[in-house]
């Protein structure tokens, strides 16, 4: 296990081993382990935003859920503010969702239908039990400017509003805590591309205004780049790269990383780093690839990739760690990168 990189020595999250593995069962008989998270390692500190990329299945979203303390970790340890909270239960689990949240890819799905917007954003408090001084409703009515949403709306339902205004009453929900970091988990994909813009630069001035750290969950590279002052990129359960924005869009050290920014379209349509095309599916997380997890779809991997596992090496002054046996040097080339095919590798 690695120590977390490429952050201050004192982050507001720390996340160190932490693994989610789910039973498989067939019939009452345990038959394997979906290896959905497999020991990753970050920190967030506090104002900052983390982005958290890689394909589908890679095991974001378990991860943010278990930031959050929605899921229970199977191995490994979060601290917040300084306090472990892997097991924390009771009122200490209670407090500490006021002060981490989470915002849901699907808007809708996370509103009740049948309550009012007003009665939504206010329902923190009233479990919490919190008396704003001004009361609850004004309480609601200032969360709901903040979010760009006109205060009038209060007594509104969910199926009232557009898909990015929904996705702005979780967001004041969200907020109404006064968290110190939120969990965004997917916020903008449900979106259309015209309002993506409109709800990222929402959060990019929540973030500025209130000093908010985020983790901010997406596929899509390109969104993380305008959000994320760090990013990580994960892989079958597995943190392959992390490290400082720049660095990483434009010194990808890692092949995969490599080869999602090669898929990010740029203004031309083209790959921004070029034409890097992945082979083959992503395994099974059931079954992953002994070694490097990546290697089966890699154009460097050698028999070393396939018995020694990589850890996450410090790289580049320590802003940037790799997981990978056979790192890229340069920079990303602005067109034209050969299209990549894996090497014949045995799993
Ligand atoms: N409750 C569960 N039981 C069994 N397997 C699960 C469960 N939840 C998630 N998984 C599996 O764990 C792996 C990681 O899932 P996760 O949803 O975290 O990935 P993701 O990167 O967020 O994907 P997406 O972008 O599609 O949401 C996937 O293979 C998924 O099928």
């Amino acid at each position: 296990m690695s120590a977390p990189v490429a952050g201050s020595p004192d982050p507001l999250l720390s996340v160190t081993g932490l693994t989610k593995h789910f039973p498989v069962r067939e019939g009452l008989r345990r038959s394997g382990v979906v290896r959905a998270v497999d020991g990753v390692d970050f920190t967030v500190d506090a104002g900052e935003t983390l982005g958290l990329v890689g394909e589908s299945g890679c095991g974001k979203t378990t991860t943010g859920r278990m930031l959050v303390r929605l899921m229970e970790p199977t191995a490994g340890s979060i601290s917040f503010a300084g306090r472990n909270i892997t097991r924390a239960g009771g009122r200490e689990l209670q407090k500490l969702r006021q002060d981490l949240q989470i915002i849901f890819q699907d808007p809708y799905a996370s509103l009740n239908p049948r309550h009012t917007v007003g009665r939504i954003v206010a329902m923190p408090l009233e479990v919490n039990g919190i008396k704003p001084p001004g009361g609850v409703r004004n309480r609601v009515r200032e969360l709901l400017e903040l979010v760009g949403l006109n205060p009038e709306h209060y007594n509104r339902y969910p199926h009232e509003f557009s898909g990015g205004q929904r996705q702005r009453i979780g967001i004041a929900r969200a907020l109404a805590l006064e968290p110190k970091l939120i969990v965004a988990d997917e916020p903008v994909s449900a979106l259309d591309v015209s309002i993506q813009a409109q709800v990222v630069n929402l959060l990019r001035g929540l973030q500025r205004d209130l000093g908010l750290a985020f983790v901010f969950i997406a596929h899509d590279l390109a969104v993380v780049r305008h959000f994320s002052q760090r990013v990580a990129v994960m892989y079958l359960g597995t943190i392959v790269e992390i490290g400082d924005r720049d660095d990483l869009y434009q010194r990808p050290q890692h092949p995969y990383t490599r080869a999602l920014l090669s898929a990010v379209p740029d203004v031309t349509g083209q790959g921004v780093g070029g034409r890097i095309r992945l082979a083959g599916d992503v395994p099974t997380p059931l079954d992953p690839p002994s070694g490097c997890r990546f290697r089966t779809r890699c154009w460097k991997a050698t028999d070393r990739c396939a018995t020694e596992t990589p850890a996450l090496v410090p790289r580049e002054g320590g802003r940037q760690a790799t997981a990978c046996h056979h790192p890229e040097t340069g920079p990303l080339a602005s067109s034209g990168d050969a299209v990549a095919v894996p090497n014949e590798v045995s799993r």
